[in-house]
């Protein structure tokens, strides 16, 4: 066909229209306004919204005619494309071309208006229509207004605006009082729409059944469902006819409170009365039979629902998939995937949630091909991965031990600046070591965020591991090699200190348990704080009266609901705890501004200003929890390492040897240096073997397990010995209990025979911190000093939350 000589009717694609349209503006005369009022309306049609837009920006620049019908089809195209202000500006338009809009035109605008919750400008736009009466209103208009400033929650306000509309020319309809009895039940205000009703009925407005619909609805949210049934068999009664909505709001009002035959019952009445159940019931019971477990009844329906011509859509595919306890919850895998299959052959593309529930559900049978294959699929689709399902296929990886494959897999999604999660985080770190990498590589900047999807994991833990670890602290904490001069700074002050106090003699004792203690406190509040041990100092004094105090409730006979009583000790926590809180608040306020951006406190700072949901309260917590967690911990690991050290003048000798050889004489450590202090390394793990800082940790499972020939059920409280594991002859010989380094000479043979910074998604995030300290620590004392145990020492490890020595640990210490 010549495209010269096209007509209005031959348009059928957006070059069809630009030839008409091309056409009509070259014409001689030019054709009327209906000819361009055709093709805009056709072009409507085929939702080019902007096109309207733009023809008619061409058609003012040529100046066109046009009439009140073309503006409202140009105002209705950029209500269609969400931009009220522009609109606004056809008002202009209208005002200076002199074409005058009607009701409808202005009426298009009001409800653009308020679906962009511009309801300033809305209302300032009635009030100037009806003040100088620029357009008659009508019920349309009204109803517009009333019902934009309902669904924007001001009930109130449209309620006023019923009664004007009732003293005025054009009286409120059934629509219109519809509207207003709608807002009321939403806001389960019952009592208050059946008023409006009272009103409108002696008025001759009758309800109609979206009336009765609003109010079933609004029973039906209090959860008054059997008042709703009956609101349906009176409206039956006075000849109104429910529709299948009328039927959807009692099926899922049934539905919600678990009464799933009542809604099957209801469900079987739908056909009898003539009407046809849509997906929005069949989705709505489905997912009710989930919820009640009535997994069987759930796969028959769904096949009932498919036999009466409902193919499944995205929502009821979601249900069978992950609805509350949807096949990939109750690992029917191939279920699960033949429903996934199904939104495909239907021609459906699943969105990013429902294929990360799939991954995940693969993921969880060891199917990572199958994963990494969907993970393909789905981008051929389109569909972008985000930062879980990259999560996701990294774990499926490494917990299959395909560490390769992950860690390519890790590094693209990295590229694509997504954030890897704190259980992949945990695994990756854990793998790392055990291959000897340093965990460091992975940069900060590349896994900057803190992702608010995860939830803490269940299961109790010691009293450290409470909280889930903030992203930016998690990765912060594995870049020590940024703190290594603060560590070291306060080890020098602190070498300094110890000779002063004694004098400047040859050889002194001390209590390396006290002083290690301050030492490691001192490193935490630099490293971790940026601020010196002594404005740190009131804190630690708080917690250690804290801890004191909690033992000795965890001591005592438990008595449920004990601790919720005003009891002395009780209090005493309470104000130690509100002082404590008191304290490290004002640790923050004082930091703000002078830290630089290495610090723990100052990346917590940083993460509660720019994340949502993290504030003050959680950087409080989480200062708290370091300062527990990394202070005492390091201390009793490096006096036990001393205590050992001194009583094994040989293994003293050697890591002294190491010292000056890696130093090369008098230098200090550094980052570059460290990982060279293999001897070093060997004592401490030795000594963590030996005498393991946290001796157990409490574990609960959260749902039931199989554990070889075990099952054991959910809820069931563990408590791992780390001291027995450590301490077993079988894993470790006949000379378990002897101190001997060199077994860590070589790679362990099994992961879980050593773990005193526990294991998996719990495992400790200040691991590599510690080991970082402790190597730097007793680097420099045995550099400095040899050791001899005193006299005085008393051999009584005793539990108090960490293992240590009862008695304290003095410790001779002479010059070198
Ligand atoms: C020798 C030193 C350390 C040892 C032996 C140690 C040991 C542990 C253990 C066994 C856990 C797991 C507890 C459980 O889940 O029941 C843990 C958790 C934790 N540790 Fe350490 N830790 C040490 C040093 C540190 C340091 C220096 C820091 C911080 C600067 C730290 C911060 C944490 C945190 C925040 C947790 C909780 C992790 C979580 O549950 O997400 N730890 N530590």
């Amino acid at each position: 066909m010549e495209k010269s000589s096209m007509q209005q009717r031959d348009v059928n694609s957006l070059n069809d229209a630009v030839c008409v349209f091309h056409q009509l503006v070259c014409k001689e005369p030019v054709p009327s306004v209906v000819e361009f009022a055709k093709l805009l309306r056709v072009m409507i049609n085929m939702k080019e919204y902007s096109v309207v837009v733009s023809f008619f920006g061409e058609m003012r620049k040529l100046g066109i005619p046009f009439d009140d019908y073309i503006l409202t089809i140009v105002i209705n195209s950029f209500c269609l494309l969400g931009c009220a202000e522009n609109r606004f500006s056809v008002l202009g338009v209208s005002l200076k071309s002199g074409v005058q809009f009607n009701v409808v035109t202005f009426s298009t605008l009001m409800r653009g208006l308020f679906e962009q919750n511009k309801i300033q400008d809305a209302m300032w736009l009635f009030r100037k229509l009806v003040k100088e009466k620029i357009c008659k209103m009508d019920e349309v208009m009204f109803g517009t207004v009333m019902n934009g400033l309902c669904k924007q929650g001001h009930t109130q306000t449209a309620l006023s605006l019923l009664r004007i509309m009732e003293q005025g020319d054009a009286k409120p309809n059934t629509v219109v009082y519809s509207i207003v009895v709608d807002a009321f039940c939403k806001k389960r205000m019952v009592e208050d729409a059946v008023d409006v009703l009272k009103i409108m009925v002696p008025k001759g407005e009758h309800p109609d059944v979206v009336t009765f619909n609003a109010i079933m609805e609004g029973y039906c949210l209090r959860g008054e469902i059997d008042v709703a049934r009956r609101v349906l068999d009176s409206m039956i009664d006075i000849g109104v006819k429910p529709d299948i909505f009328s039927y959807n709001i009692l099926v899922n009002g049934y539905c919600k409170q678990k009464k799933l035959d009542e809604a099957m019952h209801l469900y079987c009445e739908i056909s009898q009365k003539g009407l046809k159940p849509d997906i929005v019931t069949y989705s709505t019971i489905l997912q009710g039979l989930f919820e009640v477990g009535r997994v069987e009844c759930s796969e028959n329906f769904f096949t009932e629902m498919q036999n009466a011509g409902h193919s499944p859509d995205i929502y009821t595919c979601g249900i069978m998939l992950h609805g509350n306890d949807g096949f990939f919850k109750i690992q029917k895998l191939d279920k699960a995937c033949s429903i996934f299959d199904k939104l495909y052959s239907v021609g459906l593309h699943p969105d990013v949630i429902r294929y990360n529930v799939t991954v995940n559900g693969l993921c969880i049978e060891g199917l990572v091909d199958e994963a990494k294959e969907l993970l393909r699929k789905m981008e051929d689709n389109g569909c972008l991965p985000d930062n879980t399902t990259s999560n996701l296929i990294v774990n499926g990886l490494l917990k299959s031990n395909k560490t390769n494959e992950a860690m390519t897999l890790l590094k693209e999604i990295i590229q694509r600046g997504f954030a890897a999660n704190k259980v992949t985080m945990s695994l990756l770190i854990e793998l790392l070591l055990l291959i000897g990498e340093d965990a460091s590589l992975i940069k900060h900047n590349s896994i900057p965020r803190y992702d608010h999807s995860e939830s803490p994991s269940k299961g109790s833990h010691t009293i450290i591991a409470k909280a889930e670890t903030p992203f930016p602290i998690l990765i912060a904490i594995q870049r020590f090699s940024a703190w290594v001069p603060d560590i070291v700074t306060s080890v020098i002050k602190a070498l300094k200190k110890w000779e002063k106090e004694n004098e400047e003699k040859e050889e002194f004792e001390i209590d390396v348990l006290k002083e290690l203690n301050d030492l490691s406190a001192e490193v935490i509040s630099r490293t971790a704080f940026g601020s010196s041990f002594e404005e740190g100092k009131r804190i630690f004094v708080l917690q250690e009266q804290h801890i004191s105090l909690t033992l000795q409730a965890m001591r005592s006979v438990y008595l449920p609901g004990f601790r919720y009583l005003p009891t002395k000790n009780n209090m005493t926590r309470w104000r130690l705890e509100k002082e404590t809180r008191e304290s490290v608040r004002k640790l923050i306020e004082s930091s703000k501004g002078r830290e630089n951006s290495k610090s723990l406190l100052s990346l917590l700072i940083s993460a509660s200003e720019e994340e949502h949901g993290f504030g003050m309260e959680e950087v409080i917590n989480e200062c708290k929890t370091f300062y527990f967690a990394g202070k005492e911990t390091t201390s009793v690991l490096l006096t036990w390492t001393l205590l050992l050290l001194a009583l094994h003048q040989e293994w003293q000798d050697k890591a002294r040897e190491e010292v000056f050889r890696v130093c090369k004489g008098n230098n200090l450590p550094s980052a570059e240096n460290l990982n060279d202090f293999k001897i070093v390394t060997m004592i401490l793990n030795e000594t963590l073997r030996l005498y393991p800082t946290i001796v157990a940790l409490t574990r609960g499972t959260s749902k039931d397990i199989k554990l070889g020939d075990l099952e054991i059920p959910a809820n069931t409280q563990f408590y791992v010995s780390v001291a027995a594991v450590h301490h077993d002859t079988e894993i470790w010989g006949k000379d378990a209990l002897e101190f001997n380094p060199q077994r860590f000479a070589e790679s362990r043979k099994h992961l879980a025979s050593f773990f005193p910074f526990a294991l998996g998604p719990r495992v400790c995030v200040g691991q590599n911190l510690a080991m970082v300290e402790a190597k730097i620590i007793l680097a420099m004392i045995v550099k400095n000093f040899s050791l001899a145990l005193s006299p005085s020492y008393v051999h009584a490890p005793t539990t108090r939350l960490t293992l240590q020595p009862q008695y304290g640990a003095p410790i001779l210490f002479r010059k070198i």
